[in-house]
């Protein structure tokens, strides 16, 4: 193409000349020294543009015009010149030094990367890395962190999370601990309350000496009420679509939205002003401290979500519920009693003993209707009765009712256990089954519920999102399949796809895992236990396989059509496998073509070993044999020669025979150790022959 140019004495030569320059020819060509004009016309150096030969006699020819023809074979000269220099660029060009040509790729590489990537200035990251880009997205710490932590760095820990959380103009985590600890105090400062007041209101417990230690503990408790309700509630972080808001003025906002501010308010409403108009007796002026019960549910919601055994929440907190109504039903009694006049009658508070254990007893019995109470004697006392009664069938049996549920609730898995294991009994008993195995299946019961703590793992994480699913499976299994080599070699990809799709299964000692000639339709991950391989004859193990090992892949894999199971594997002692089923497997290795051809590579090998472990065995059978019928045929040529005495000549023949025979059988022994891993090495069957022992037993474990 660049020979096809026309030149045609124009000034477009020039140009296009410029461009092959900027373009074809080689940066270190241009940048040779030009400061002399080279005005030879069939120059074979480096011309600069201004002075070429085209140029120069386009001049001449502009200036001296003497004939057409002459001009015309001047062109074509010169034509022919800057072909000649051209092709003198194109070929150096094409070809220049070679560290020249390395520089030059180098900076045209780096020229490429500065236009894909600016460069950035990065003082802080000492990699040379891009800093990340920064989101002012919250990060929440998890209330139990799984890794490990020093006691100084607890410590460290600790302070810093206390430090933030008295800084006003941190936000708050609502799920973190410094939180809930501070519900819990704002909660005692509620029960505090709750129970004082009324008890202060109705009993003689207030009395001047010790009211100023009562109001102390009032308006400590006022202080915590006031902090919470303009120092930490209004820094609670919250989410909105989706996102955890931090910002001081949001957080600020959203509480002063919500229907608790305005309760937390009133809650705080000073009416203790009015003790100085009527006294610090009448302790019912604190009843607005009460309404801050939302805190109390938050309380026991965070406390909920947070304890690993959530129903001793529950449970505390209906029977709270429960005390307290009896308890202002004490206060209640009290009252009326106090109101109608102490011991005036059979129905009041006598004023005998301590008054609260007393009517806290007469409330108990009233409310639950359990003991003999006392008749009323007039219609204040009726009522009275007939609304504790009341109260007793409706709420107490509510609360009761709600008890009995939170502990069905936290024994639920435990009974469905036992209610699975005794309906297998029944029936095995109905069927007359024998008592050993009768035995056995509750013994599998008992084992997989210590191990497993419920049948029906797969149903309890359906109600998860896929990946969260995924995620805890993989926490729960992470141990053991860590430990298995295939997923180590493999892709970490491999593990989580196949994850879910693992049946936990256990196994008894003795028990039959698979058995050889069975179509296979699961292999195997021992999670813990161990099971053996057994021989054709089921006489001798030909493997150990221990936690992480992978069995039962071979029949799965359909390797030279095999579709059953070449050996038979039994559980050692009490095993705990993950079962995964042909389809699974299949699915998986479609898309994990490493993972297919470990396996294959593996199974291959196993295929191979048992084939010359049989072979092994076969010829030691057969070389047994043969020695049997050799002495046989000694034995008897030698009654023969005795008979006949044959002459010495026929006993060199036996004796060629024997060694003949014996040469062969080596032959074949070596033969078969090829097929074995290390066929240089004297096989075991050959040491095993020699000396006549057993085939010793191969262990393989997941390592
Ligand atoms: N010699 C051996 N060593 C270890 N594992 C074996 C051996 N022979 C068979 N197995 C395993 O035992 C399994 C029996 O079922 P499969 O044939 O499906 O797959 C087999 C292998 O995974």
């Amino acid at each position: 193409m660049l020979y096809g140019l026309n030149f045609k004495g124009d000034i477009m030569g020039l140009d296009n000349l410029k461009f092959l320059r900027r373009h074809t020819v080689h940066p270190s060509a241009s940048a040779r020294p030009i400061s002399k004009p080279i005005h030879k016309r069939s120059c074979g150096s480096w011309c600069t543009p201004e002075t070429t030969p085209v140029h120069a006699t386009l001049t001449q020819t502009n200036s001296n015009i003497e004939t057409k023809t002459e001009i015309e074979q001047d062109v074509q000269q010169n034509t022919d010149n800057i072909l000649s220099q051209l092709q003198k660029v194109r070929l150096f060009a094409a070809s220049p030094p070679p560290e020249q040509k390395l520089d030059n790729e180098i900076t045209e590489a780096d020229t490429e990367l500065k236009e894909i990537k600016p460069p950035v200035s990065n003082d802080d990251s000492p990699d040379g890395l891009p800093p990340e880009e920064t989101k002012e997205v919250a990060v929440i710490e998890t209330p139990q962190s799984p890794v490990p932590v020093s006691p100084s760095r607890k410590t460290c820990k600790g302070l810093s999370r206390l430090s933030s959380f008295c800084d006003p103009f941190m936000p708050i985590d609502p799920q973190g601990r410094g939180y809930i600890s501070w519900l819990l105090l704002v909660t005692f400062c509620y029960s505090y309350n709750a129970w004082c007041i009324a008890l202060r209101a109705t009993f003689p417990y207030q009395t001047p000496a010790n009211t100023p230690y009562w109001m102390v503990a009032d308006y400590l408790c006022d202080v915590v009420y006031i902090l919470d309700v303009f120092f930490v509630k209004p820094r609670l972080m919250f989410l909105h679509e989706g996102f955890w808001v931090t910002d001081a003025a949001e957080t600020r906002k959203n509480y002063r939205k919500k229907s608790q501010f305005k309760f937390d308010v009133i809650s705080l409403l000073p009416l203790d002003f009015l003790y100085l108009y009527f006294g610090t007796q009448r302790v019912i002026l604190r009843i607005p401290r009460l309404l801050k019960l939302q805190t109390f549910w938050e309380f026991h919601q965070a406390m909920d979500r947070v304890l690993s055994s959530p129903y001793v929440v529950r449970i505390g907190k209906t029977l709270f519920y429960i005390f307290y109504l009896i308890h202002l039903n004490a206060c209640a009694y009290y009252a009326m009693s106090d109101y109608i006049g102490l011991g005036s009658n059979g129905w009041v508070y006598d004023n005998q003993g301590s008054a609260y254990i007393r009517c806290f007893y007469f409330a108990t019995k009233t409310a639950t209707s359990i003991g003999k109470n006392p008749k009323p004697e007039n219609t204040m006392e009726y009522l009275f009765m007939t609304a504790a009664w009341l109260m007793g069938v409706f709420v107490f049996a509510l609360l009761i009712g709600q008890i009995r549920d939170i502990i069905a609730t936290a024994t639920r898995t435990r009974t469905e256990y036992r209610k699975t294991l005794d309906g297998s009994i029944r029936y095995l008993r109905r069927l007359n089954m024998p008592a050993p195995l009768q035995r056995r299946v509750a013994l599998w019961f008992n084992y997989t519920w210590n191990k497993q703590r419920c049948f029906d793992e797969p149903r309890i994480l359906n109600s998860l999102p896929f990946n969260m699913k995924r995620d805890v499976a993989l926490e729960v299994h992470m141990t053991t399949l860590s430990k298995v080599q295939l997923f180590r070699d493999c892709s970490s990809s491999l593990l989580r796809d196949l994850v879910l799709q693992l049946r936990p299964v256990s196994f008894l000692p003795g028990d039959l895992v698979v058995r050889r000639g069975e179509v296979g339709h699961q292999m195997y991950i021992i999670k813990s236990g161990e099971c053996c391989v057994m021989s054709v004859d089921e006489n001798e193990v030909l493997a150990t396989l221990r936690e992480g090992s992978v069995f039962g892949e071979i029949s799965l894999l359909g390797i030279e059509g095999l579709r059953r199971r070449t050996a038979t594997v039994r559980s050692r002692g009490y095993s705990s496998l993950f079962a995964l089923s042909r389809s699974d497997l299949e699915a998986a290795l479609k898309h994990h073509k490493q993972a297919a051809q470990v396996l294959r590579i593996r199974a291959d090998q196993i295929i191979r070993e048992n084939a010359a472990r049989q072979a092994k065995q076969r010829i030691i059978k057969l070389e047994a044999k043969r020695s049997v019928s050799i002495q046989e045929e000694t034995g008897s040529s030698a009654r023969r020669r005795l008979s006949n005495t044959s002459s010495a000549s026929s006993l060199t023949v036996e004796g060629r025979k024997q060694r003949s025979a014996s040469a062969m059988s080596k032959r074949r022994l070596s033969a078969v150790s090829e097929i074995g891993d290390k066929p240089t090495q004297p096989t075991l069957a050959d040491t095993c022959v020699r000396s006549k022992t057993p085939i010793p037993t191969i262990v393989l474990s997941g390592e």
